[in-house]
């Protein structure tokens, strides 16, 4: 077999998680040649200025799948959250390996402080997403979010710093790092903060004419995770064909059946709507949480 190249962005996450893929596909596949390729993409050289402004979190995706197109790499590892529901053309997800934990986490600077109801009055939480931001203060009226975005080690160096008393981060990244045995944190639940689409699970992209690729990577898809992503990106299909709404939903099969809890803030309004539905079968599952999200008073 020749050699694999596979891209990724360069932080310390994303060099993480390309090492799991890498180890998935050994145990899979055996020893096999492989080059990585990280990319400094636009959204982590233009930390000032907010995601809405720089295009939305495809931003983090679209340098490294003009390097599948380019043939300059052969595979691309991403956190599946970060990737937009349209992929650039002649790209598809190859894999979604198996999931980790799906949660929110706040963290919190004083390590006297150990659940949300212990943070003083107006403490500072620093967050650069809305769905989170909204979320959060349905939970604390009085919190004041303040934007915080960059890599896990710069937001954790400034909460450490004093900039915030509290930030939500993915348990998953943290978990992925072994960062979270030195940190004072509380889960959100599922309902009090529902997570991003595809949030704990990584998504492999390669170049859909790409047989012996699709192949390989079929062998480390965890049918399950895939399943649950499509049914979220789905309902991320339906609601975030040209903006970036707040919106979150997690789904998850419980026994025989799906259930899928969802969250959209559709005027940017404190709690949002949020809903549960369940379904033996996880087609349209995603489309109708949209539905009666959009339709819901
Ligand atoms: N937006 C950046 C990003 N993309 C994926 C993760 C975490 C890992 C994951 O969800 O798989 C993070 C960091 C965070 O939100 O805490």
């Amino acid at each position: 077999m020749k050699k694999i190249r596979i891209g990724t962005r360069e932080s310390p996450l994303a060099m993480r998680q390309t090492q799991i893929i890498i180890d998935l596909l050994r145990e899979k596949i055996g020893l096999f040649d492989y080059e990585i390729i990280s990319t400094k993409t636009l959204g982590d050289k233009l930390l000032d200025i907010s995601l809405k402004e720089i295009g939305g979190k495809g931003v983090f995706v679209k340098d490294i799948e003009a390097g599948l197109l380019t043939g300059e790499i052969d595979l691309a590892v991403h956190s599946a959250k970060d990737m937009p529901f349209k992929l650039l053309s002649g790209l598809t997800i190859g894999a979604i390996a198996p999931r980790a934990v799906v949660n929110d986490v706040l963290i919190f600077r004083d390590s006297a402080v150990k659940s949300l109801a212990d943070l003083p009055p107006n403490a500072v939480i620093g967050t650069s997403s809305s769905r989170r931001d909204l979320q959060l203060l349905a939970l604390r009226a009085d919190l004041k979010i303040t934007d915080s975005r960059g890599k896990i080690e710069t937001r954790l160096a400034k909460l450490q710093n004093g900039e915030f008393d509290a930030i939500i981060l993915a348990e998953a990244g943290l978990a992925r790092m072994a960062y979270l045995k030195d940190l004072t944190f509380q889960r959100f639940s599922i309902s009090e903060c529902v997570p991003a689409v595809g949030q704990g699970a990584l998504a492999v992209e390669c170049r859909k004419d790409d047989i012996e690729m699709l192949t390989i990577l079929e062998k480390i898809t965890d049918n399950v995770s895939a399943q649950a992503v499509a049914i979220e990106r789905e309902f991320l299909e339906v609601l975030n064909g040209n903006c970036e709404l707040p919106l979150g939903a997690y789904a998850e099969k419980i026994g025989e059946t799906w259930q899928l809890t969802a969250f959209l803030a559709e005027n940017r309004e404190i709690s949002g709507k949020k809903v549960i539905l369940m379904s033996e079968t996880p087609q349209n599952l995603g489309r109708k949480a949209a539905e009666k999200l959009l339709w819901k008073k």
